[in-house]
């Protein structure tokens, strides 16, 4: 059987079983060197190259095992963190997550949407309103910032739909594409905040064994996120162009320059941070490098 309270010496992570999370979390994890041992019920995962186990599990589940105890981090939409500690806050408890770190996928945004034949003079024209949402404590929160009196109706799922039923005049929902929205003759007018999968954790401190775990998978994830995007880029080139390639390399860390046997040419390798384009190797072949080469980095630490 799943053992309910985490061990002291193993790490977990609980992450989203099924769903926009759940595939780029755990791929996100494998890249720092992850492998585990599935469950018969695909519930655990075993941590077995290093003792940092999975529970896989409903997004919404996460703050709340987190803020248990039940597990160590979560990966996380930081929409549903901020709803559950919006909604810990304004029942006077203390909030109980910290954001580790912005994880760069299920980037989306909370967005008040109203019927696309509204003319939007601002939140004002919600007052008396009644506004659909899965997120009612952040709507609530930002309905009070803005000093506006309307009712939150809570749904939760298929939002969208509930002015088309009369169920609701505008919406408060999370939109990316805004495509939903389209869809049922919304438009969006307001952003609550942007939201990303973050990797989430507790605000009290781990004991000793699970913080220097905690390091490491730090560090590691730090080293995954940066280099996620980076590229190698390779070339040759003449000694005196130079000065004009160094400021065409994207995002680059200081190259590493070598002299080419028996040439008077020179042969670079860079980390770069930023895009590599083929406009961009075009304009440095253009500036006078030879032999391009573009090489994906599998892992770095620094
Ligand atoms: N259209 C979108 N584009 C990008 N990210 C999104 C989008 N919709 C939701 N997300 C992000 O992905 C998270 C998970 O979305 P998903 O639809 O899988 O949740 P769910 O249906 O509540 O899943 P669960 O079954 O685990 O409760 C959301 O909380 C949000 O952070
Ligand atoms: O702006 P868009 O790109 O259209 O994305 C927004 C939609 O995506 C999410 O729903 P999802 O597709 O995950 O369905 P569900 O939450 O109803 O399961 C969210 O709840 C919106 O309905
Ligand atoms: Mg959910």
């Amino acid at each position: 059987m799943t053992p309910v309270a985490p061990a002291r010496d193993r790490l977990r992570i609980a992450i989203q079983k099924s769903g926009r999370l759940a595939d780029p979390a755990r791929a996100l994890l494998a890249s720092c060197g992850l492998t585990w041992r599935e469950s018969r019920d695909r519930l655990f995962c075993y941590g077995e190259t290093l003792p940092i186990d999975l529970l896989l599990v409903r997004d919404d589940d996460i703050p709340g095992l987190i803020a248990d105890g039940v597990c160590d981090f979560g990966v996380v939409g930081r929409n549903v963190l901020a709803e559950q500690d919006a909604g810990r806050v304004a029942h006077d408890q203390a909030s109980a997550f910290r954001e580790w770190r912005a994880l760069g996928f299920g980037k989306c945004r909370l967005a008040v949407a109203v019927p696309e034949g509204w003319s939007w003079q601002g939140p004002a024209q919600l007052s008396g309103m009644r506004v659909a949402t899965s997120y009612p404590a952040l709507l609530s929160r930002w309905l009070a910032d803005q000093g506006v009196a309307a009712e939150v109706a809570f749904l939760s799922g298929s939002v969208e739909i509930a002015p088309r039923l009369g169920q609701a005049d505008a919406v408060c929902d999370i939109v990316s594409s805004g495509g939903t929205l389209a869809a049922n003759q919304l438009k969006p007018v307001a952003t609550l905040f942007e939201s990303e999968a973050v990797l989430a954790g507790p605000v009290a401190e781990l004991d000793a064994i699970r913080g220097e775990l905690a390091a490491l998978l730090l560090r590691r994830l730090d080293g995954a996120l940066r280099m996620r995007h980076s590229k190698l880029l390779m070339f040759q080139a003449p000694r005196e162009v130079l000065p004009s390639l160094l400021p065409l390399l994207p995002d680059a860390d200081a190259p590493t320059v070598m002299r080419v046997d028996g040439a008077e040419d020179l042969a670079l390798q860079a980390l770069c941070h930023g895009a590599v384009t083929w406009q961009r190797l075009e304009e440095l072949k253009r500036a006078g490098a030879r032999g391009l080469m573009v090489l994906s980095v599998e892992g770095m630490l620094a």
